[in-house]
């Protein structure tokens, strides 16, 4: 049976370029976690939504203005955060994004919105606990999705990337963990597990002090040795 971990849940968000590894982190986090028994909500931006999807069609044909593109983010975004996120959040669980809006101040404000204007626009979703910056370099990114079969969409230029690139870096989040992704996944993977399971001994024992609770549960959770 899994179980809520924390009262309020614990936000994860996996950022950085296209072709960082995000979905592959993103997903093993996600199984580790679960094989500990906690409860686990993976979503992924832009979702499968009708504005997400009016979003990918436009990556793949051709762009929309970068205003547009703020809108229908926006709209998607609050659809994830009411159906998805908050009862997610509610119920206790670990919560995995697949991008979020640093994203969004990353490619739009790649091209030439303000970021501090896009992170108000943002202030309506919940912070994220932790982000997790996968830095690549872009060719190493777009090498990786062409290796996955996939072509790169009209988002995904070197140039365009190395603006995104530099914003994800110079961004004021809250718990940012810049993770160099230009190594083997197995690394990634152990680098963001050592930033995450410190975020949940720091949030469980706000939550519910330096109790045998906690001490159980970070128990359970285990060394990192284990992975
Ligand atoms: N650290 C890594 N080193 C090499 N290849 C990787 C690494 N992480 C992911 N990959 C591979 O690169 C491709 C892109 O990874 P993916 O997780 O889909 O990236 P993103 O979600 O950031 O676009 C996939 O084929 C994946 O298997
Ligand atoms: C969430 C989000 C995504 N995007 C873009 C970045 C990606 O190129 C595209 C998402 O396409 P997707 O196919 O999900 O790319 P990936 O698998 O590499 O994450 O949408 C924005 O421009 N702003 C945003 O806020």
């Amino acid at each position: 049976m899994t179980t809520g971990l924390i009262p309020g849940g614990l936000l994860i968000a996996v950022e950085g370029i296209d072709g960082a590894g995000k979905t592959t982190l993103a997903q093993k986090l996600a199984e580790q976690l679960r094989a500990r028994n906690i409860a686990v909500a993976v979503g992924k931006e832009p979702t499968s939504g009708p504005w997400g999807a009016q979003l990918r069609a436009s990556a793949a044909e051709g762009r929309l203005s970068p205003e547009e593109e703020i809108r229908l983010l926006l709209l998607d975004r609050r659809q994830h955060v009411d159906e998805v996120i908050k009862p997610a959040l509610d119920r206790g669980d670990v919560v995995i994004l697949d991008r979020y809006y640093p994203s969004s101040a990353a490619y739009q404000g790649a091209r030439g919105i303000s970021v501090s204007e896009i992170l108000f626009q943002n202030a309506f979703a919940p912070k994220p606990d932790i982000t997790l910056i996968l830095d690549v370099e872009p060719a190493v990114g777009l090498e990786r999705i062409r290796a996955r079969g996939d072509k790169p969409n009209h988002f995904e230029t070197e140039d365009n990337l190395e603006r995104c690139r530099e914003i994800f870096l110079n961004m004021k989040l809250p718990s940012r963990v810049v993770v160099d992704a230009s190594v083997a996944a197995g690394e990634v993977f152990k680098k963001s597990w050592e930033a995450v399971v410190k975020m949940i001994s720091v949030k469980l024992i706000e939550a519910k002090g330096l109790s045998v609770e906690s001490a159980e549960i970070l128990r359970k959770i285990g060394p990192l040795t284990s992975i």
